[in-house]
């Protein structure tokens, strides 16, 4: 149950997930490491490095490279399979069987950072969302449609419209988790499809729309996939993510990418927040004053939708502004966060 002190200025809650993070590899675990499991009980780790996180052998090498940083002992990875075209049911069965890993990403071939090993025919993996909704393992989806001619602003509705409501009209009980939304359009399909859809929505998308980006100077940082969109659709998402509907829940979705490939003439894709998720996060439910949903959104309704345990113990913020520094250690590069070298109001005790 949420707390909230008589002023309103320290919040408790159940122990937060995240139920979309990039921890990345090698050097770069160090830090990413660090940083979710501050205070996250759980994380979805995602598969997109290079060579992809294809089989049970690669889940369970990426997360003994993930323990291995010595993360916080409160902390647990939760490991996902990348679909290429060449999965097979047995990938599924022999992944399910071995315990440690709980979903399987689909990313359209060549949508986002590191998708080349991709799908690019969602009829081809059939046989393998078969498999998945036999063994009850989830579906968790990068929505966005790849052809050249569909404009980037576009291509989540797109997707929804010529891929995701046939997958999910074809595999009705199969669970699927629509990632990192961004339109009222992803807003509407999940609220109006089957308890078996649910969406992750990142801190960035519900603060910023594409004037933060784009207005009185291009701001790279603001640049990830799907891409920011206009104010009426982060305003959908706001109102989703407060509603208390439990099928939208918290997934930062933080992309670290060093600085000088983001400051460049053709700059990678991916925001990061992990030094600041939650207090992000807390930022938007106080600003909507609904900070009571908070807890609801962070630490209830991922693992009830995964079919896990709730976390027992909590966490507690304090609305005390904090400023970010400029940029933060990477491995041997430098990230910058979101909202570098500016105020966060909240932070946790
Ligand atoms: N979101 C992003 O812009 N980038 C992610 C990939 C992804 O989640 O699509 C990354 O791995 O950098
Ligand atoms: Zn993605
Ligand atoms: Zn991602």
């Amino acid at each position: 149950m949420t707390t909230l002190s008589p002023v309103v200025n320290t919040l408790t809650l159940t122990r937060p997930d995240d139920w979309h993070i990039h921890l990345r590899d090698g050097a770069a675990l160090v830090d990413t490491v660090r940083d979710v499991s501050r205070y996250m009980g759980r994380a979805i780790v995602m598969p997109n490095l290079v060579p992809p996180v294809r089989n049970t052998h690669d889940a369970k090498a990426y997360y003994d490279r993930i323990m291995a940083q010595r993360p916080q002992p409160h902390f647990t990875p939760l490991m996902v399979l990348y679909l290429t075209e060449q999965t097979t049911p047995d990938d599924i069965r022999a992944a399910k069987a071995a315990g440690l890993v709980v979903a399987a990403k689909l990313y359209p071939a060549g949508a986002t950072t590191n998708s080349d090993s991709g799908v690019r025919d969602v009829k081809r993996i059939y046989p393998v969302l078969e498999a998945m909704q036999d063994v009850g393992m989830l579906l968790l989806v990068h929505g966005e449609v790849t052809d050249s001619s569909i404009d980037i602003f576009d291509r989540e509705q797109v997707f929804i419209d010529t891929v995701l409501t046939d997958l999910v009209r074809d595999f009705p009980a199969l669970k699927v988790v629509l990632e990192h939304i961004t339109t009222a359009n992803a807003v509407d399909f999940v609220s109006a499809a089957s308890a078996n859809v649910a969406a992750t929505i990142t801190a960035h998308h519900l603060l910023y729309n594409r004037n933060h980006m784009l207005a009185g100077g291009i701001r790279p940082h603001y640049y990830c996939l799907p891409i920011l969109k206009r104010s009426t659709h982060q305003e959908a998402l706001v109102r989703a993510a407060v509603s208390g509907n439990p099928r939208f829940f918290l997934g930062t979705d933080s992309a670290p990418h060093a600085k000088d490939k983001k400051e460049a003439a053709c700059g990678c894709a991916g925001a990061y927040t992990a030094h600041a998720a939650i207090e992000l996060y807390a930022e938007v439910f106080d600003e909507q004053n609904a900070l009571d949903k908070l807890e609801g959104f962070a630490s209830h309704f991922g693992p009830d939708f995964y079919g896990l345990p709730r976390n027992t113990d909590t966490i507690t913020l304090r609305c005390e502004s904090w400023t970010v520094p400029a940029d933060y250690p990477m491995g041997d590069a430098r990230v910058v966060p979101i909202r570098a070298g500016d105020l966060i109001a909240w932070r946790v005790a």
